[in-house]
């Protein structure tokens, strides 16, 4: 299957979304609460759900969705609520035509909390499922760092369609790895990713209206591993900076890890402005979620890298909501994958 219907809705419909967190950014007050695991949400995270279900629910109405957002807390704050529709109802793509085949968005209040709330499917191994994660490193959105909206469709387990949008991520592809997001108020910045399993995997500015032309996307050729750059999260809670740093020596990286928030890091890799994504769990206990890596992992792969666990599993989306029988991440261009997994393996057999 091409799945070019579902690749066109789920660019535009991250790339609107998109164009919203942006909004957020620099027009207002972020809106921030504090979820029950104690990390934050943000109007921006509820708006670009509300945006992105709403399209795919016009587009593909049986289709299921695991979104990472729900709206229990804001029928309850209807201040917060208020705020949140303003944005969702007036943030438009400039092409008529695109909004069209997005079936434009929320026409009430009600309707944009019903479609926030349309994100709690279970996940599974059977039928179609979206999995959305509005904002990716919320914690880098709120500090003016780096973040992701993130879409992509799974069909009987497997990724078929990945999509990230990355507002401060440099344009071009060839731009050296850095977490910066420069000072010339976003001038040069703003990428969409995009792959299709089987049809490599592509770039393209992101725009205000129809989506720009695209180009191919490949990881870089490394012939020496000593040579690779790696990047890892920013927060020390979500991945283990000293297990990844004992890595990087074992493997004779002397170069400083790029830190930066969100899928903003499959992405690059993908784009071969970095070359290895490394994410040790620090926690035994904690299970990654299917929206922090379904689309960057098909990005990856479509470049030509290999994702996978710390123990050389893919990563399995088919098992629910989170990947619960996967631990960590290992993403590397495919030829030096194995090299990379032998000194995690030797790395956390010592421990
Ligand atoms: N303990 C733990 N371990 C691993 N991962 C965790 C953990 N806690 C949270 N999260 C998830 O991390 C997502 C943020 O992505 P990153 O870790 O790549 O970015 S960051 O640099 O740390 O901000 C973040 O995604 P968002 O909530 O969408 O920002 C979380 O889903
Ligand atoms: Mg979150
Ligand atoms: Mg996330
Ligand atoms: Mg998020």
């Amino acid at each position: 299957m091409s799945y070019r219907k579902e690749l066109k809705v789920a660019e535009l419909a991250v790339q609107r979304a998109t164009l919203l967190t942006q909004r957020v950014f620099h027009e207002k007050a972020k809106g921030t609460l504090s979820k029950d695991d104690k990390s934050p949400v943000t109007i921006g995270d509820f708006g670009a759900q509300a945006l992105i279900i709403h399209a795919i629910r016009r587009n593909f109405p049986t289709d299921e969705i695991v979104g990472e957002e729900e709206a229990s807390s804001l029928r309850e704050d209807k201040d917060l609520s208020n705020q949140i529709w303003e944005l969702v109802n007036t943030t438009k793509l400039d092409d008529e035509a695109s909004e069209e085949q997005l079936g434009g968005s929320p026409k009430t209040e009600r309707e944009m909390l019903q479609a926030i709330d349309a994100g709690q499917s279970a996940g599974g191994r059977h039928g179609r499922i979206w999995a959305l994660d509005p904002i990716d490193g919320t914690k880098g959105f709120l500090r003016g760092g780096q973040y992701a909206v993130c879409l992509a469709l799974i069909v009987d387990g497997h990724v078929k369609v990945g999509v990230l949008g990355c507002p401060n991520l440099p344009v071009d592809n060839s731009a050296p790895l850095s977490a910066d997001v420069g000072d010339k108020g976003g001038e040069g910045r703003g990428v969409l990713f995009a792959a299709v399993l089987g049809s490599g995997a592509v770039s393209r500015p992101l725009s205000r209206g129809a989506l720009q032309d695209s180009q191919p996307i490949h990881m870089r050729e490394v012939t020496d591993i000593a040579q690779a750059t790696f990047c890892e999260s920013v927060e020390a809670g979500h991945s283990s900076h000293g297990d990844q740093a004992m890595i990087a020596k074992k493997l004779g990286i002397v170069k400083e890890s790029v830190r930066m928030d969100s899928q903003a890091k499959y992405g690059s890799i993908a784009r071969g402005a970095g070359d290895l994504y490394l994410r040790l769990p620090v926690r035994a206990d904690y299970q990654e979620k299917i929206w922090d890596h379904a689309a960057g992992d098909l990005i990856v792969r479509e470049a030509g890298g290999q994702v996978t666990d710390v123990e050389g599993r893919r990563l399995d989306f088919s098992q629910g909501r989170t990947l619960k029988e996967n631990k960590g991440v290992v993403a590397a261009p495919k030829d030096v994958h194995e090299q990379v997994l032998d000194a995690v393996r030797s790395v956390l057999g010592s421990k």
